[in-house]
């Protein structure tokens, strides 16, 4: 039971209010919803009574009024106010659904996207230990299980169990007896079967939720390393384990929908029988049979409204079973988002502030280990770098020349010591060093987007400055080649680049760089996958900025750092200058 009121703990007090609105008119719902079935008594016992004007003088002085005269045109009256209830009720019930389904969209879309703005601040180090599939999932899935597959069903669920409680109270009014059979049997079937299923459909949630990360990993996987896969002719492989992913994902959802299907066919059987065996037993005490009619009439409406009710209640009670574990998993996320709501947060912040950069960066016995790493990857590293030198990083594989980079990026925070820019250390404010960087990686990670789009990452298509654009097309040597291509730079470069070659995207990436004007370029083995050539010609690009911007590289060839200022050896976590 507690799970059904889980939900409503990720809200904020003013949308807890909100929900306490829908259940306040749910309520009224309900009530219209009992009213139109108790109305359907007095109609018959009107037909079957014709005398029913003479003996009521208040009704049939109000009838009068409107010109109804007769029995029949009374029960005209009477049948045509019926449906206007039921037109108002129904129109009234219309727009309650629109209400809640408005409420959970809305919340839909605020948490899909408070995930993803909590994922993209969250640190670096965070997304090494994660499968994006499995954010993918969250972010995708989750705020539509979460809201379609138990806010709404748990708003529904409330209604139909209002309903139920207002259809039966009006059942002790018309038969006590039978009311009690009714509800002790539908209560103690509703009981038997929830707490039957109760495990095996968690148990199959957490299936579903467990494969559908799985699945949607093989299926990056498969698709992302698409060139391999052919040549590697694994296809199958690939195919194979999103299918085994994919099945057992498939199966819990068909056991699910299996379970979910049964309690109505046992609900109908059981209450059908036990409504017929009532009157058998009632014409075995010697009551008449037309004296059932009438009673039976409602009794049946009743049980068979409240039959349909017990079913949904125990099928929604289901549903937002099966949906748990993700919201659980998600649970920490969801108040998360809530309380950043509350705090009025700023927003994934693109500040202006600017750490001023004008004389030297200080790098001070700077340590850094991983947090499953067993040894420190750097040991109290020190040096510094002028502004407007070009430095070159060297050293083996493994020495650490990438994590000192990413901690100069701010992507890491070093377990020991500094880096002062002018006397200020950069992670006082690592935001406002961050503007003065650009970044440059071995593989450039294009958007399926124009050009422009490209090198101006992150910028709306309409802000994008086109002269600035043509100037680093220039200035990384890919002007000529733009002004070539049929849309010049509103050329579409495929998914992650495809339609250009290796050395294209690196000068992209380059022109991104310097897009930004930067004080500082980082480049990290920008050119060491491009043939000697593109290499040089790319260094000689670089080159030109020279004196202009502090440039930090890694480079394994050593034609790269030819012309630098000074070189910083890494080895074994120990640096010296060159
Ligand atoms: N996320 C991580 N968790 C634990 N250890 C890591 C992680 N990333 C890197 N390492 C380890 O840190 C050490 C330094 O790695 P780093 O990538 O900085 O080396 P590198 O000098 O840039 O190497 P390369 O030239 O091959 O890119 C390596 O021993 C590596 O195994």
């Amino acid at each position: 039971m507690k799970d059904i009121f889980k939900i409503f703990t990720i809200f904020t007090p003013k949308q807890q209010r909100y929900c306490g609105v829908i259940v306040f008119c749910m309520v009224i719902g309900a009530m219209l919803e009992a009213v139109g079935i108790g109305a359907i008594l007095p109609l018959i016992s009107i037909m079957g009574d014709e005398g029913f004007l003479d003996k009521h003088i208040v009704v049939k002085q109000y009838a009068e009024i409107l010109n109804i005269t007769t029995h029949t045109s009374f029960i005209i009256f009477s049948s045509a106010l019926l449906i206007i209830l039921y037109v108002l009720k129904n129109l009234y019930m219309a727009w309650l659904t629109k209400l809640q389904i408005n409420f959970s969209t809305q919340n839909q879309i605020v948490y899909a996207e408070g995930l993803l703005e909590g994922y993209i601040s969250k640190p670096y180090l965070y997304h090494l230990d994660q499968n994006s599939a499995t954010l993918l999932r969250n972010v995708s899935s989750g705020p539509i299980l979460i809201f379609t597959g138990i806010l709404i069903p748990t708003f529904t669920l409330l209604t139909e169990a209002i309903t139920a409680v207002t259809i039966w109270s009006m059942l002790i009014l018309v038969d006590a007896f039978t009311a009690i059979i009714v509800a002790g049997l539908l209560g103690a079937m509703m009981y038997a079967i929830l707490k039957t299923f109760r495990k095996k459909i968690a148990k199959r949630g957490e299936v579903q939720n467990k494969y559908s990360a799985l699945y949607m990993k093989w299926l990056n996987q498969g698709l992302g390393a698409i060139k391999e896969t052919k040549v590697l002719r694994k296809e199958k492989y690939f195919l194979d384990e999103f299918v085994g992913a994919y099945q057992k994902y498939g199966q819990a959802n068909g056991d699910f929908n299996f379970i979910n299907q049964l309690p109505r066919m046992f609900i109908e059987t059981m209450v059908t029988s036990t409504l017929l065996i009532l009157i058998i037993v009632k014409l075995m005490m010697g009551i008449q049979p037309m004296e059932i009619v009438p009673i039976l009439g409602v009794l049946a409406l009743a049980a068979f409204r409240l039959m349909p009710c017990a079913n949904r209640i125990v099928n929604l009670s289901n549903g937002i079973k099966f949906q748990m574990p993700l919201f659980n998993l998600l649970y920490d996320e969801l108040i998360a988002i809530k309380e950043r709501k509350l705090q009025y947060e700023a927003k994934t912040c693109e500040e202006k502030e600017q750490l001023g950069f004008n004389k030297e960066i200080k790098v001070e016995k700077l340590t850094f280990r991983y947090p499953q790493g067993k040894k420190e990857v750097l040991k109290q590293i020190s040096f510094s770098i002028p502004k407007g030198c070009f430095v070159g990083i060297v050293g083996q594989s493994g020495a650490g020349k990438t994590t000192f980079v990413d901690i100069m990026l701010g992507l890491l925070n070093p377990s020991n010591g500094k880096i002062l820019v002018d006397s200020v250390d950069i992670f006082e404010n690592i935001r406002a060093w961050q503007a003065n960087l650009s970044y440059v990686p071995q593989s450039i990670y294009l958007i399926d987007g124009s050009i422009r789009e490209n090198i101006a990452l992150g910028i709306p298509e309409q802000e994008i400055d086109d002269d600035k654009i043509d100037k680093v097309l220039k200035m990384a040597e890919l002007y000529e080649f733009v002004e070539e291509l049929p849309e010049k730079s509103y050329t579409y470069v495929g998914e992650r680049g495809v339609k250009l070659s290796g050395g294209q995207r690196q000068r992209i990436g380059i022109a991104r760089a310097l897009y930004y004007e930067p004080e500082v370029l980082i480049l990290d083995e920008a050119t060491s996958a491009l043939d000697n050539e593109t290499e040089k010609s790319i260094t000689h690009t670089i080159l030109k900025l020279k004196g202009q911007i502090t440039i930090i590289a890694i480079a394994h060839r050593v034609s790269t750092l030819e012309e630098c200022d000074f070189k910083i050896k890494f080895n074994e976590g120990q640096v010296e200058r060159i």
